[in-house]
């Protein structure tokens, strides 16, 4: 509660668990209308209910704690601290080079602005192959430290052993198979997966044994899409998200970045633009400076007065200084 109340006074927005705590949160942010009913928390149970309805599962990725809010606050159902962030956020070549110590600091911030979405975080490369116990302890440090609800890991049978281990210890796992960007070396880049028999009939039988091993969803990247349809079939209870696996998986992902048009590097094929945000950011800096140079930022509305009478007051000390000033400087000289 104290953390809860200190969010409120400060000059953070509002967490909406704490609307009912300050009339000023609720005055001032519409998205906190107490008349509007709150979101359900998403959870597992929930994912595989929207399954079973044949309603779509909507994820999207975040990064920091702005972008957590708009996917809370726009009902996303979960919330993916995908290691893309390596790429999009910090400006690396690849995911491989992000750390452990780096996912978890943004996971962080993505839990502050968490509230309805299930909250999952990708382990980072080298965090889980060395042995399940090594993917226990990496994903413990994601969950109490980062404060994720469930962690991703990329692979098929090979980490079989490290989703049960992950299961055992109550954390749910998140699988993905097909394209690996973390693999892109050993794939010789980044490619589409499962295009000949037997290389699907090995993706099938992957997404079959993660899900016997207990994982909850599996994510399909960069699949054909009679493939997919076929294994969001065949899976007993885990929902598929598809990313580039066509439209027949359970849900769908995608980068925040190139959702909103703000990732300005390569674009794979299933990418789709919904927004453009670069071009509002661009629109918005020029005329900053625009109107920096021009002096017509900022107004007087903008800016703020002295007290009645003090700048007067203010002047009138300036000259006795200056007088005094200047006298020490006649003696030093
Ligand atoms: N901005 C961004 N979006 C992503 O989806 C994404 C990242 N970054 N970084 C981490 C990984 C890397 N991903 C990628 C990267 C490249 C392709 C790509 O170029 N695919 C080819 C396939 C060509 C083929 O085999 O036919 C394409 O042209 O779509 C796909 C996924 C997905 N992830
Ligand atoms: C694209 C999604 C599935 C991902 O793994 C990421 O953001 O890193």
């Amino acid at each position: 509660m104290r953390v809860l109340l200190g969010l409120c006074s400060s000059r953070l927005p509002c967490h909406p668990t704490t609307r009912f705590l300050s009339r000023r949160c609720m005055s001032v942010r519409p998205e906190d209308n107490p008349a509007a009913a709150p979101r359900r928390k998403v959870t597992i149970e929930h994912l595989h209910k929207l399954r079973r309805a044949g309603t779509p599962i909507t994820m999207l990725t975040a990064y920091d704690f702005p972008t957590a809010r708009a996917c809370d606050a726009h009902g996303v159902d979960i919330t993916l601290v995908g290691d893309s962030l390596a790429q999009v956020c910090l400006g690396l070549p690849s995911t491989t080079r992000l750390t452990l110590p780096e996912m978890v600091h943004h996971t962080r911030a993505v839990a502050r602005g968490t509230t309805a979405p299930l909250l999952v975080a990708d382990m980072p490369f080298g965090t889980y192959h060395a042995s399940p116990a090594d993917a226990v302890r990496s994903a413990v440090r994601l969950v109490r430290d980062g404060r994720a609800e469930a962690v991703k890991l990329e692979g098929g049978s090979e980490v079989v052993p490290a989703v049960r281990a992950l299961t055992a210890a109550g954390i749910p796992v998140m699988a993905h198979v097909g394209l690996l960007p973390q693999r892109h070396a050993m794939l010789s880049g980044y490619r589409v997966q499962g295009r000949d028999a037997p290389a699907a009939l090995a993706l099938l039988r992957a997404a079959l044994a993660l899900e016997d091993a207990g994982a909850f969803a599996v994510v399909l990247e960069a699949v054909p899409h009679p493939l997919a349809a076929y294994i969001t079939r065949r899976l007993r209870r885990a929902p598929t998200i598809g990313i580039g696996a066509g439209a027949e998986t359970d849900g769908q992902v995608l980068v925040w970045d190139d959702v909103m048009g703000t990732w300005g590097g390569h674009q794979a094929k299933f990418v789709r633009r919904f927004a453009d945000v670069a071009g509002a950011v661009e629109g918005g800096v020029k005329s900053y400076l625009q109107a920096v140079r021009e002096r017509t930022f900022p107004v007087a509305a903008e800016s703020y007065e002295m007290a009645e009478g003090e700048l007067e007051k203010f002047m009138r000390l300036v000259e006795e200084e200056a007088l005094l000033s200047s006298g020490v400087g006649e003696t030093e000289s």
